[in-house]
Protein backbone atom coordinates (compact mmCIF):
# COMPACT_ATOMS: atom_id res chain seq x y z
CA UNK A 1 0.00 0.00 0.00
CA UNK A 2 1.23 3.54 -0.79
CA UNK A 3 2.62 5.50 2.16
CA UNK A 4 0.01 8.00 3.39
CA UNK A 5 0.97 11.64 2.86
CA UNK A 6 -0.13 12.37 6.41
CA UNK A 7 -0.57 10.05 9.32
CA UNK A 8 -1.31 10.72 12.98
CA UNK A 9 -1.65 7.89 15.46
CA UNK A 10 -2.97 8.37 18.97
CA UNK A 11 -1.69 11.92 19.46
CA UNK A 12 -2.02 13.24 22.99
CA UNK A 13 -1.13 16.79 24.00
CA UNK A 14 -1.75 18.37 27.37
CA UNK A 15 -1.04 22.05 27.98
CA UNK A 16 0.29 22.60 31.51
CA UNK A 17 -1.76 24.37 34.17
CA UNK A 18 -1.50 28.15 34.27
CA UNK A 19 -1.93 30.36 37.34
CA UNK A 20 -5.70 30.29 36.96
CA UNK A 21 -6.32 27.33 34.64
CA UNK A 22 -6.06 23.58 35.26
CA UNK A 23 -4.03 21.48 32.77
CA UNK A 24 -5.85 21.11 29.48
CA UNK A 25 -5.88 17.97 27.33
CA UNK A 26 -6.07 19.53 23.86
CA UNK A 27 -5.52 16.22 22.00
CA UNK A 28 -6.81 13.01 23.44
CA UNK A 29 -5.79 10.16 21.13
CA UNK A 30 -6.23 11.82 17.76
CA UNK A 31 -5.75 9.43 14.82
CA UNK A 32 -6.13 9.88 11.05
CA UNK A 33 -4.48 9.03 7.77
CA UNK A 34 -4.56 10.89 4.44
CA UNK A 35 -3.51 9.49 1.04
CA UNK A 36 -1.52 11.61 -1.40
CA UNK A 37 -3.43 14.22 -3.44
CA UNK A 38 -6.37 14.43 -1.05
CA UNK A 39 -7.75 17.49 0.73
CA UNK A 40 -8.46 16.53 4.33
CA UNK A 41 -10.71 18.90 6.22
CA UNK A 42 -10.36 18.94 9.99
CA UNK A 43 -13.67 20.40 11.09
CA UNK A 44 -14.35 21.38 14.66
CA UNK A 45 -15.50 24.30 16.78
CA UNK A 46 -13.01 26.71 18.34
CA UNK A 47 -10.79 24.92 20.81
CA UNK A 48 -11.43 21.40 19.43
CA UNK A 49 -7.70 20.82 18.89
CA UNK A 50 -7.26 21.58 15.18
CA UNK A 51 -4.40 24.10 15.47
CA UNK A 52 -2.63 21.93 18.02
CA UNK A 53 -2.74 19.06 15.50
CA UNK A 54 -1.34 21.29 12.75
CA UNK A 55 1.45 22.55 15.05
CA UNK A 56 2.51 18.97 15.81
CA UNK A 57 2.44 17.91 12.16
CA UNK A 58 4.45 20.96 11.09
CA UNK A 59 7.05 20.34 13.86
CA UNK A 60 6.17 23.56 15.71
CA UNK A 61 5.07 21.62 18.76
CA UNK A 62 5.62 18.13 20.15
CA UNK A 63 2.96 15.65 21.21
CA UNK A 64 3.25 14.12 24.68
CA UNK A 65 2.68 10.72 23.10
CA UNK A 66 1.61 9.14 19.84
CA UNK A 67 3.31 9.32 16.45
CA UNK A 68 2.89 11.38 13.31
CA UNK A 69 4.43 11.11 9.85
CA UNK A 70 4.35 13.68 7.07
CA UNK A 71 5.37 12.68 3.52
CA UNK A 72 6.68 9.49 5.13
CA UNK A 73 8.91 11.31 7.67
CA UNK A 74 8.49 11.07 11.42
CA UNK A 75 7.80 14.54 12.84
CA UNK A 76 10.09 14.03 15.83
CA UNK A 77 12.97 12.16 14.26
CA UNK A 78 13.16 13.85 10.83
CA UNK A 79 12.19 17.45 11.45
CA UNK A 80 14.28 18.91 8.62
CA UNK A 81 12.84 16.53 6.03
CA UNK A 82 9.31 17.26 7.27
CA UNK A 83 9.90 21.02 7.05
CA UNK A 84 11.24 20.73 3.51
CA UNK A 85 8.22 18.68 2.45
CA UNK A 86 5.53 21.01 3.74
CA UNK A 87 4.08 24.45 3.19
CA UNK A 88 2.35 26.08 6.13
CA UNK A 89 -0.15 28.90 5.87
CA UNK A 90 -0.82 30.01 9.45
CA UNK A 91 -4.00 31.70 10.66
CA UNK A 92 -2.19 35.01 10.88
CA UNK A 93 -0.46 36.23 7.74
CA UNK A 94 3.31 35.82 7.66
CA UNK A 95 3.95 38.27 4.80
CA UNK A 96 5.75 41.57 5.31
CA UNK A 97 3.17 44.33 4.71
CA UNK A 98 5.86 46.90 3.86
CA UNK A 99 7.33 44.72 1.11
CA UNK A 100 5.72 44.04 -2.28
CA UNK A 101 4.16 40.73 -3.27
CA UNK A 102 7.18 39.93 -5.45
CA UNK A 103 9.64 40.81 -2.68
CA UNK A 104 7.81 38.58 -0.21
CA UNK A 105 7.82 35.63 -2.61
CA UNK A 106 11.44 36.07 -3.68
CA UNK A 107 12.61 36.30 -0.07
CA UNK A 108 10.70 33.17 0.80
CA UNK A 109 12.19 31.36 -2.21
CA UNK A 110 15.71 32.42 -1.17
CA UNK A 111 15.08 31.16 2.37
CA UNK A 112 14.20 27.79 0.86
CA UNK A 113 17.47 27.74 -1.06
CA UNK A 114 16.37 28.82 -4.55
CA UNK A 115 18.85 30.91 -6.54
CA UNK A 116 17.80 34.53 -7.10
CA UNK A 117 16.84 33.80 -10.73
CA UNK A 118 14.81 30.72 -9.69
CA UNK A 119 13.09 32.66 -6.91
CA UNK A 120 12.14 35.49 -9.29
CA UNK A 121 10.79 32.99 -11.82
CA UNK A 122 8.82 31.12 -9.18
CA UNK A 123 7.41 34.41 -7.79
CA UNK A 124 6.12 35.40 -11.25
CA UNK A 125 4.63 31.95 -11.75
CA UNK A 126 2.80 32.03 -8.42
CA UNK A 127 1.54 35.60 -8.87
CA UNK A 128 0.08 34.60 -12.20
CA UNK A 129 -1.36 31.41 -10.74
CA UNK A 130 -3.20 33.40 -8.05
CA UNK A 131 -4.22 36.23 -10.31
CA UNK A 132 -1.97 38.71 -8.51
CA UNK A 133 0.40 39.67 -11.31
CA UNK A 134 -0.87 43.25 -11.51
CA UNK A 135 -0.52 43.69 -7.75
CA UNK A 136 2.92 42.04 -7.56
CA UNK A 137 4.88 45.30 -7.42
CA UNK A 138 2.62 46.90 -4.80
CA UNK A 139 3.24 46.84 -1.07
CA UNK A 140 1.21 44.08 0.57
CA UNK A 141 -0.37 46.57 2.97
CA UNK A 142 -2.35 47.92 0.01
CA UNK A 143 -3.89 44.48 -0.74
CA UNK A 144 -7.47 43.52 0.10
CA UNK A 145 -7.97 40.74 2.69
CA UNK A 146 -8.62 38.21 -0.08
CA UNK A 147 -5.49 39.21 -2.01
CA UNK A 148 -3.35 38.97 1.13
CA UNK A 149 -4.70 35.52 1.83
CA UNK A 150 -3.94 34.37 -1.71
CA UNK A 151 -0.42 35.68 -1.32
CA UNK A 152 -0.13 33.74 1.96
CA UNK A 153 -1.09 30.54 0.14
CA UNK A 154 1.38 31.37 -2.66
CA UNK A 155 4.10 31.84 -0.01
CA UNK A 156 3.34 28.37 1.30
CA UNK A 157 3.90 26.92 -2.18
CA UNK A 158 7.18 28.62 -3.15
CA UNK A 159 9.32 25.52 -2.62
CA UNK A 160 6.81 23.10 -4.23
CA UNK A 161 5.88 21.21 -1.08
CA UNK A 162 4.19 17.81 -1.10
CA UNK A 163 1.80 18.72 1.69
CA UNK A 164 0.19 22.10 2.34
CA UNK A 165 -1.30 23.06 5.70
CA UNK A 166 -4.00 25.72 5.64
CA UNK A 167 -5.06 26.79 9.11
CA UNK A 168 -8.51 28.37 8.87
CA UNK A 169 -7.71 29.96 5.52
CA UNK A 170 -10.84 32.04 5.02
CA UNK A 171 -11.52 33.36 8.51
CA UNK A 172 -12.30 37.07 8.27
CA UNK A 173 -12.78 37.10 4.48
CA UNK A 174 -15.94 38.40 2.84
CA UNK A 175 -18.07 35.83 0.96
CA UNK A 176 -16.68 36.76 -2.45
CA UNK A 177 -13.04 36.49 -1.40
CA UNK A 178 -13.86 33.25 0.40
CA UNK A 179 -15.40 31.73 -2.75
CA UNK A 180 -12.37 32.87 -4.76
CA UNK A 181 -9.96 31.17 -2.36
CA UNK A 182 -12.09 28.01 -2.36
CA UNK A 183 -11.66 27.82 -6.14
CA UNK A 184 -7.90 28.20 -5.80
CA UNK A 185 -7.62 25.48 -3.17
CA UNK A 186 -9.81 23.16 -5.24
CA UNK A 187 -7.45 23.64 -8.19
CA UNK A 188 -4.33 23.00 -6.13
CA UNK A 189 -5.17 19.47 -5.17
CA UNK A 190 -6.94 18.70 -8.44
CA UNK A 191 -4.14 19.67 -10.83
CA UNK A 192 -0.99 19.54 -8.81
CA UNK A 193 -1.41 16.36 -6.80
CA UNK A 194 -0.76 18.27 -3.61
CA UNK A 195 -2.05 16.87 -0.33
CA UNK A 196 -3.80 19.54 1.71
CA UNK A 197 -4.73 19.59 5.36
CA UNK A 198 -7.25 22.31 5.95
CA UNK A 199 -8.67 23.28 9.31
CA UNK A 200 -11.95 25.09 9.47
CA UNK A 201 -14.83 25.92 11.70
CA UNK A 202 -17.10 26.67 8.73
CA UNK A 203 -19.41 23.80 7.88
CA UNK A 204 -19.88 25.12 4.35
CA UNK A 205 -16.15 25.36 3.75
CA UNK A 206 -15.64 21.77 4.89
CA UNK A 207 -18.49 20.58 2.72
CA UNK A 208 -17.23 22.43 -0.32
CA UNK A 209 -13.48 21.76 -0.14
CA UNK A 210 -12.73 18.56 1.67
CA UNK A 211 -12.40 15.26 -0.18
CA UNK A 212 -12.16 13.63 3.21
CA UNK A 213 -13.56 15.14 6.35
CA UNK A 214 -12.58 14.40 9.91
CA UNK A 215 -14.76 15.90 12.62
CA UNK A 216 -12.76 16.87 15.70
CA UNK A 217 -14.32 17.23 19.10
CA UNK A 218 -12.51 17.52 22.43
CA UNK A 219 -9.20 16.46 20.90
CA UNK A 220 -10.47 13.34 19.12
CA UNK A 221 -11.71 12.48 15.64
CA UNK A 222 -15.30 11.47 16.22
CA UNK A 223 -16.04 10.44 12.64
CA UNK A 224 -14.51 10.66 9.18
CA UNK A 225 -15.43 10.08 5.55
CA UNK A 226 -16.34 12.07 2.48
CA UNK A 227 -18.86 14.85 3.25
CA UNK A 228 -21.37 13.04 1.03
CA UNK A 229 -20.89 9.67 2.75
CA UNK A 230 -21.18 11.23 6.19
CA UNK A 231 -24.44 12.93 5.26
CA UNK A 232 -25.76 9.84 3.46
CA UNK A 233 -25.26 7.78 6.63
CA UNK A 234 -28.05 9.82 8.16
CA UNK A 235 -31.26 8.49 6.74
CA UNK A 236 -34.42 10.59 6.57
CA UNK A 237 -34.78 14.35 6.79
CA UNK A 238 -34.07 17.19 9.12
CA UNK A 239 -36.98 19.35 10.31
CA UNK A 240 -36.39 22.83 11.77
CA UNK A 241 -39.20 24.54 13.66
CA UNK A 242 -38.98 28.20 14.72
CA UNK A 243 -41.05 28.69 17.87
CA UNK A 244 -42.48 32.05 18.94
CA UNK A 245 -41.16 31.49 22.49
CA UNK A 246 -38.18 29.39 23.61
CA UNK A 247 -38.93 25.92 24.96
CA UNK A 248 -37.41 26.66 28.37
CA UNK A 249 -39.12 23.87 30.32
CA UNK A 250 -38.60 21.15 27.67
CA UNK A 251 -42.36 20.93 27.08
CA UNK A 252 -42.24 21.02 23.29
CA UNK A 253 -39.38 18.58 23.14
CA UNK A 254 -41.31 16.12 25.33
CA UNK A 255 -44.44 16.42 23.20
CA UNK A 256 -42.68 15.83 19.88
CA UNK A 257 -40.35 13.07 20.97
CA UNK A 258 -43.35 10.76 21.35
CA UNK A 259 -44.40 11.09 17.70
CA UNK A 260 -43.82 8.11 15.38
CA UNK A 261 -40.92 8.58 12.94
CA UNK A 262 -39.34 11.41 14.97
CA UNK A 263 -35.77 10.79 16.16
CA UNK A 264 -33.22 13.01 17.94
CA UNK A 265 -34.53 16.44 18.93
CA UNK A 266 -32.37 19.41 19.84
CA UNK A 267 -33.68 22.74 21.06
CA UNK A 268 -31.59 25.92 20.98
CA UNK A 269 -33.47 29.03 22.03
CA UNK A 270 -36.45 29.34 19.72
CA UNK A 271 -35.19 26.76 17.22
CA UNK A 272 -36.09 23.12 17.40
CA UNK A 273 -34.38 20.59 15.14
CA UNK A 274 -35.58 17.03 14.75
CA UNK A 275 -34.34 14.13 12.68
CA UNK A 276 -37.30 12.39 11.11
CA UNK A 277 -37.85 9.35 8.89
CA UNK A 278 -39.95 11.25 6.32
CA UNK A 279 -40.24 15.04 6.27
CA UNK A 280 -43.52 14.96 4.32
CA UNK A 281 -45.36 12.94 6.97
CA UNK A 282 -43.56 14.30 10.02
CA UNK A 283 -44.29 17.98 9.38
CA UNK A 284 -48.11 17.72 9.53
CA UNK A 285 -47.84 15.55 12.66
CA UNK A 286 -45.42 18.02 14.32
CA UNK A 287 -47.53 21.08 13.43
CA UNK A 288 -50.78 19.34 14.47
CA UNK A 289 -49.34 18.41 17.86
CA UNK A 290 -48.10 21.96 18.48
CA UNK A 291 -51.39 23.48 17.37
CA UNK A 292 -53.38 21.18 19.71
CA UNK A 293 -51.35 22.53 22.61
CA UNK A 294 -51.58 26.12 21.34
CA UNK A 295 -47.85 26.45 20.92
CA UNK A 296 -47.29 29.09 18.19
CA UNK A 297 -44.75 28.59 15.43
CA UNK A 298 -43.26 31.12 13.00
CA UNK A 299 -41.65 28.82 10.42
CA UNK A 300 -40.99 25.19 9.54
CA UNK A 301 -38.42 23.89 7.06
CA UNK A 302 -37.50 20.41 5.89
CA UNK A 303 -34.06 19.65 4.47
CA UNK A 304 -31.75 16.77 3.72
CA UNK A 305 -29.27 16.11 6.54
CA UNK A 306 -26.40 18.60 6.62
CA UNK A 307 -22.94 18.37 8.13
CA UNK A 308 -24.44 20.06 11.17
CA UNK A 309 -26.70 17.02 11.56
CA UNK A 310 -23.67 14.76 11.21
CA UNK A 311 -21.90 16.76 13.91
CA UNK A 312 -24.97 16.54 16.14
CA UNK A 313 -25.17 12.80 15.75
CA UNK A 314 -21.57 12.22 16.77
CA UNK A 315 -21.18 14.80 19.51
CA UNK A 316 -24.70 15.13 20.89
CA UNK A 317 -24.81 18.88 20.26
CA UNK A 318 -25.11 21.15 17.27
CA UNK A 319 -22.08 22.84 15.75
CA UNK A 320 -23.37 26.29 16.63
CA UNK A 321 -24.00 25.30 20.23
CA UNK A 322 -20.49 23.81 20.50
CA UNK A 323 -18.94 27.00 19.11
CA UNK A 324 -20.86 29.19 21.54
CA UNK A 325 -19.91 26.86 24.43
CA UNK A 326 -16.23 27.11 23.52
CA UNK A 327 -16.31 30.86 23.07
CA UNK A 328 -17.84 31.23 26.53
CA UNK A 329 -15.23 28.91 28.13
N1 LIG B 1 -0.23 27.30 24.20
C1 LIG B 1 -1.35 26.93 24.84
N2 LIG B 1 -1.41 26.91 26.20
C2 LIG B 1 -2.52 26.51 26.86
N3 LIG B 1 -3.64 26.08 26.24
C3 LIG B 1 -3.66 26.08 24.90
C4 LIG B 1 -2.51 26.49 24.13
N4 LIG B 1 -2.82 26.38 22.81
C5 LIG B 1 -4.08 25.91 22.75
N5 LIG B 1 -4.58 25.71 24.00
C6 LIG B 1 -5.91 25.19 24.33
O1 LIG B 1 -6.02 23.89 23.76
C7 LIG B 1 -7.33 23.68 23.23
C8 LIG B 1 -7.23 23.34 21.77
O2 LIG B 1 -6.78 24.51 21.08
P1 LIG B 1 -6.55 24.58 19.50
O3 LIG B 1 -6.02 25.94 19.21
O4 LIG B 1 -5.78 23.41 19.07
O5 LIG B 1 -8.05 24.46 19.00
P2 LIG B 1 -8.63 24.80 17.56
O6 LIG B 1 -9.60 23.70 17.27
O7 LIG B 1 -7.56 25.03 16.60
O8 LIG B 1 -9.42 26.13 17.83
P3 LIG B 1 -9.35 27.53 17.03
O9 LIG B 1 -10.28 27.34 15.89
O10 LIG B 1 -9.86 28.50 18.02
O11 LIG B 1 -7.93 27.76 16.65
C9 LIG B 1 -8.11 24.96 23.51
O12 LIG B 1 -8.87 24.77 24.69
C10 LIG B 1 -7.04 25.99 23.72
O13 LIG B 1 -7.47 27.01 24.61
Amino acid sequence: MATPALEAVDLVKTYPAGRKNPPLRALDGLTFSVPEGVVLGLLGPNGAGKSTTVKILTTLSRADSGTARVAGYDVNRSQDEVRRSIGYVPQKSSSDPQATGVENLVLSGRIYGLTRAEAVRRAAELLERFDLTDAGSRQVKTYSGGMQRKLDVALGLVHRPQVLFLDEPTTGLDPEARADLWNEVGRLSGHEGLTVLLTTHYLEEADRLADQLAIVDHGKIVTEGTPEALKAELRGDSVHVELVSPDTDGNVRGLLSGLPGVGEIVVEGNTLRARVDHGATAVPAVLGTLEDKEIPVTAVTVSRPSLDDVYLRYTGRSFREASVEREAA
